[in-house]
């Protein structure tokens, strides 16, 4: 396909990754590749540091060991939709505004709503099933609306890698279904898409890959494999021992010894 073609310009590489807050590391020697194109689910128990690694991939927090390789892509062609509880959405805006958003590398900050740019917001809109809602403030939404809003702005911003952060939690069986079509619809555009998730049921019929992250990964490749039994049990066997702190970064795995001695404190 023409289009797929165009749009898969690179794989996103990791190498040894490790992010750490304050020297604890949340994501612990993590390497692989998302393909360009690859449709990848991110799961792994509470605190596993799936969060963590979409900000990483973003380049919201920095690697604190190994290396991330982004080729020829830029993050300013990453869409992002963090956790919705991250979201503000108290803000007066319309939801035209809040779509208009996404096309912000094109209209600069400043930047008017053109003719061709309200055309595509409505497209956007009309795309997540909300016709007619421009008009609407962001803050008279249902949770699932404002979900749809968020995907249109996604639709409008026209990124090559997406990363969705748990896009489904308390959203409706209807809208879900809607969203995961527009999900399919971007990867056969040949985006590259990444999804933090915890069904795993909706990981098994739509995710082609997975990775199974506990702070450390488990599994890496296709979904069926990463998500058996065995590493399921691996994850919250190790999801159990964070318990009394974070993980210490084993030094032996250090050539510059970063693992810090609180790393080891039981707070
Ligand atoms: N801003 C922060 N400062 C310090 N520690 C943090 C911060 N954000 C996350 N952490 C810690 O990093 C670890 C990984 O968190 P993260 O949010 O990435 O996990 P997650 O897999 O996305 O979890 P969940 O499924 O609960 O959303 C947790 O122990 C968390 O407490």
């Amino acid at each position: 396909m023409g289009d797929r073609a165009a749009m898969s310009v690179g794989a996103i590489s990791l190498r040894d990754v490790t992010v750490a807050y304050d020297r604890h590391p949340a994501v612990h020697h993590l390497s692989g590749s998302f393909a360009p194109g690859s449709l990848t689910a991110i799961a792994g128990p509470n605190g596993a540091g799936k969060s963590t690694l979409l900000k990483a991939l973003m380049g919201e927090l920095p690697v604190s060991e190994g290396a991330i390789d982004r080729g020829q892509l830029s993050v300013r062609e990453f869409g992002y939709l963090p956790q919705a509880a991250e979201i503000e959405r108290r803000f007066p805006i319309s939801v035209a505004d809040a779509v208009t958003l996404g096309a912000w590398r094109r209209t600069g900050a400043f930047g008017g709503m053109t003719r061709g740019i309200a055309e595509e917001a409505r497209r956007a809109l009309s795309a997540v099933g909300l016709e007619g809602f421009e008009r609407r403030h962001v803050g008279s939404l249902s949770a699932g609306q404002f979900q749809r809003v968020l995907f249109a702005r996604l639709l409008m911003q026209d990124a090559k890698v997406i990363l969705l952060d748990e896009p489904f939690t308390a959203i409706d069986a209807r809208t879900t279904r809607d969203l995961l079509e527009i999900i399919r619809r971007w990867r056969s555009d040949g985006r590259t898409v990444i999804a933090v998730l915890h069904d795993f049921e909706q990981v098994r019929a739509h995710f082609p890959e997975t990775l199974l992250l506990a702070r450390e990964p488990i599994e890496w490749g296709a979904t069926a494999s990463a998500l058996s039994p065995a590493n399921l049990l691996r994850a919250r066997a190790m999801a159990e021992s964070w318990d009394e702190g974070a993980q210490p970064c084993r030094p032996d795995a250090h050539a510059h010894g970063h693992a810090h001695a609180r790393a080891h404190d039981h707070a």
